[in-house]
């Protein structure tokens, strides 16, 4: 039927604008979560904090705790305990505040965490054309869901790969998670997107092509990741992935 509230001069609608996703050679793209999806640092360094705290020991700027993440709570925990490195720390010191950290994790996991800005316009594209899209992180599987939960993400991902999925031995910078991901989303062709040395090692031990995220979470510059493309925002993920 005719609209005839629109008067005749009305200008015509722009037609939708294709979407450069369809054009990916990719079936499947997985993600990090930590420092990639998500600014989940704040959180995180709460949490340690509170553990320290319970140790009795001096807390740890944000600042500081942010290039710490990426290989798993435990290890960041025993990396802040370490202090400069030097000191082993044994494990009836580090499993019981390992356990605070993740008790007083779990019940504020979403206070202060935050969506990467562009990350859902760049899913939805993802979405619309068809693309599986998972995550594979070395947080706990029951942490990552429950956090993607909290966020109002969960369904938007095929899988979700976590650091003891596979056992922690086969945590990235392993290959495994990136295999199993690529399994859970139909095989095929998959890129992988990290922000940290774990993301990139696994996705060339897995011979995956890596985008890393400049935003996140490292100790050195992000051109040393030895990624096959940097971006600076989600905007840039869809042209990137098209590159490689
Ligand atoms: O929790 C961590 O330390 C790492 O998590 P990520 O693999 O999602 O970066
Ligand atoms: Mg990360």
């Amino acid at each position: 039927m005719q609209d005839l509230s629109r008067p005749s001069s009305a200008p015509v609608p722009a037609p939708h604008p294709a979407n450069p996703a369809r054009a990916l050679r990719f079936h499947a793209v997985g993600f990090d979560l930590d420092g990639t999806l998500l600014e989940t640092a704040p959180d995180i360094a709460n949490a340690l904090n509170h553990a320290l705290r319970m140790a009795g020991r001096p807390t740890i700027a944000f600042e500081q705790v942010r290039p710490m993440i990426g290989g798993g709570a435990k290890r960041l925990l025993a990396k802040a305990l370490a202090g400069d490195g030097k000191e082993r720390v044994p494990a009836e010191t580090l499993d019981p505040l390992y356990a605070e950290l993740l008790s007083h994790y779990e019940a504020n996991i979403a206070v202060e965490t935050k969506a990467y800005d562009g990350l859902m316009p760049a899913l939805d594209q993802l979405a619309e054309a068809g693309i599986a899209v998972g995550v594979a992180t070395n947080k706990l599987e029951s942490l990552a869901r429950h956090l993607l939960d909290q966020m109002g993400m969960l369904d938007r991902f095929a899988c979700v790969i976590g650091g003891d999925t596979l056992g922690t031995q086969n945590a990235k910078p392993k290959p495994d998670m990136l295999f199993e991901l690529q399994r859970q989303c139909g095989g095929g062709p998959a890129a992988f997107v990290g922000d940290s040395i774990y993301d990139t090692g696994a996705a060339r031990a897995a011979g995956h092509p890596c985008v890393a995220v400049s935003f996140g979470y490292r100790t050195q510059p992000v051109t040393e990741l030895g990624a096959d493309a940097v971006i600076d925002h989600f905007d840039e993920l869809i042209p990137a992935l098209s590159m490689l």
